[in-house]
């Protein structure tokens, strides 16, 4: 089976509002909402993927990205492991730069079912740590 590495920005601004990309309609898991990031190419690392990617699928410039998580799922015919960064330090304002759907959602009420399989523990820890601290 198919085995994808993939890097993956929780983008997070001081409102505690976590910024979301709609998926094409044509791609995986499509018209679900996600964390922007994508393949980890050969040769590079989970960290240097993260910053290609959001730059390519959102505009902004990672400063700062924390390890945050890293899940491994497997879809019916494909198996990815995500690696989760949270990224609280950027310059430029994130948007669809693919023409992708945007929006900002706080922490506490992310749902689960609007995102892909594999995301439903990270966000599950998501509205957790968000009760904890706000
Ligand atoms: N970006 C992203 N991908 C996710 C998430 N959850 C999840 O299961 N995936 C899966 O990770 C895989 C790779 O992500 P991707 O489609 O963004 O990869 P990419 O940007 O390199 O795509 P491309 O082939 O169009 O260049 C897809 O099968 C996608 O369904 C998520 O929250 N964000
Ligand atoms: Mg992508």
């Amino acid at each position: 089976m198919k085995h994808l590495q993939v890097a993956v920005g929780i983008i997070r601004n001081a409102n505690q509002e976590i910024f979301l990309a709609r998926r094409a309609a044509d791609s995986h898991m499509a018209n679900m909402w996600e964390f922007p990031g994508g393949k980890i190419e050969p040769g590079e690392s989970a960290e240097q993927a993260l910053k290609r990617e959001l730059l390519e699928e959102t505009g902004i410039e990672v400063t700062q990205a924390k390890v945050f998580d890293r899940v491994d799922h497997t879809y019916q015919d494909l198996r990815v492991t995500l690696h989760f960064f949270l990224v609280e330090a950027w310059n430029g304002e994130p948007f669809g730069r693919e023409g992708q759907p945007q929006r900002w959602v706080k922490q506490r009420d992310l749902v689960a079912e609007e995102f892909p399989p594999a995301n439903y523990p990270l966000v599950a820890r998501l509205k957790a740590e968000s009760h904890q601290n706000h």
